[in-house]
């Protein structure tokens, strides 16, 4: 992975972003155009609306787009609303509620590991009616990711193995769990679920993942912006 262009970024100073009841706003508003948007990108993926029916909301999209003006984010850039590494991430396409691919999963710390809970859509889908396998492996790479975090070891995935059991049902609560099972050195060893809220004990998908810690001069360079 080469490190972002760092002559190209932004930097804002802790100075510039938004605290309190500001952030908590800016936040809000986030949260809601995300909604939003996952409501336009269910539609999209359901309308058998004709074809004059798609261009005519393809112009009213266009025209939306161009609404959101004036400075954009560029790569590598940390958003002002969000806490990196370990806190809210308003854009992640897995936790995200900013972002239209995002069911978005609710993570929640449990005693012996970490949980997530969402619903996912036809948008999701792989076979008819069933979750996509890769997105499957989206969902546990990021909660194996968090329950790394949560062990006080911030890394990233170098491997992810998946065994899909049984297909995972799309418009059904799911719960994803992941747990450390193991550190050796900078490594750390994780394993993970995927089973319905219904019946969480049967586990519809596995996976082991070795994370790895990066060295301090490593995470300089892959993320310049980290504070
Ligand atoms: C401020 C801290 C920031 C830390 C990171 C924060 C992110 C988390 C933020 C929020 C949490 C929620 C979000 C989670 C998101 C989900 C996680 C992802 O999707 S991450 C993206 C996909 N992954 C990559 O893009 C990695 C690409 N790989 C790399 O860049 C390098 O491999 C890196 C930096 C991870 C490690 O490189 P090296 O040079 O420091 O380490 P080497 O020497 O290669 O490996 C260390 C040990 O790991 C073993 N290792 C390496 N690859 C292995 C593999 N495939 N299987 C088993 N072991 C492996 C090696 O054999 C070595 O072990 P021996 O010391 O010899 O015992």
């Amino acid at each position: 992975m080469s490190a972002p262009p760092t002559e190209l970024m932004t930097t804002h100073t802790e100075a510039t972003r938004p605290r309190g009841e500001e952030l908590d706003h800016q936040r809000r508003a986030i949260t809601a155009l995300g909604h939003e948007m996952r409501a336009l990108v269910d539609a999209t993926v359901r309308t058998a609306a004709p074809a004059e029916v798609l261009h005519r909301v393809t112009d009213g999209v266009r025209r939306l787009t161009g609404q959101l003006t004036g400075r954009r984010r560029v790569r590598g850039e940390i958003p002002d609303v969000d806490e990196f590494p370990g806190g809210a991430r308003m854009y992640s396409p897995v936790t995200g509620p900013g972002s239209p691919l995002a069911p978005p999963m609710q993570v929640t710390p449990e005693d012996d590991g970490i949980v997530g809970r969402c619903t996912l859509g036809i948008a999701h889908e792989g076979p008819p009616g069933y979750v996509h396998g890769g997105m499957s492996a989206m969902l546990l790479d990021e909660l194996m990711g968090w329950a790394c975090y949560r062990a006080g070891t911030p890394a990233m995935t170098v491997s992810l193995q998946m065994r899909y059991h049984r297909p995972v049902p799309v418009e059904t609560p799911l719960r994803v769990f992941a747990h450390v099972t193991g550190t050796e050195d900078r490594k750390i060893f994780v394993a993970g679920s995927i089973g319905t809220d219904e019946d969480p004990s049967i586990a519809l998908v596995t996976a082991d993942g070795v994370f790895v810690s990066p060295d301090p001069a490593r995470t300089r360079t892959l993320f310049p912006n980290t504070p």
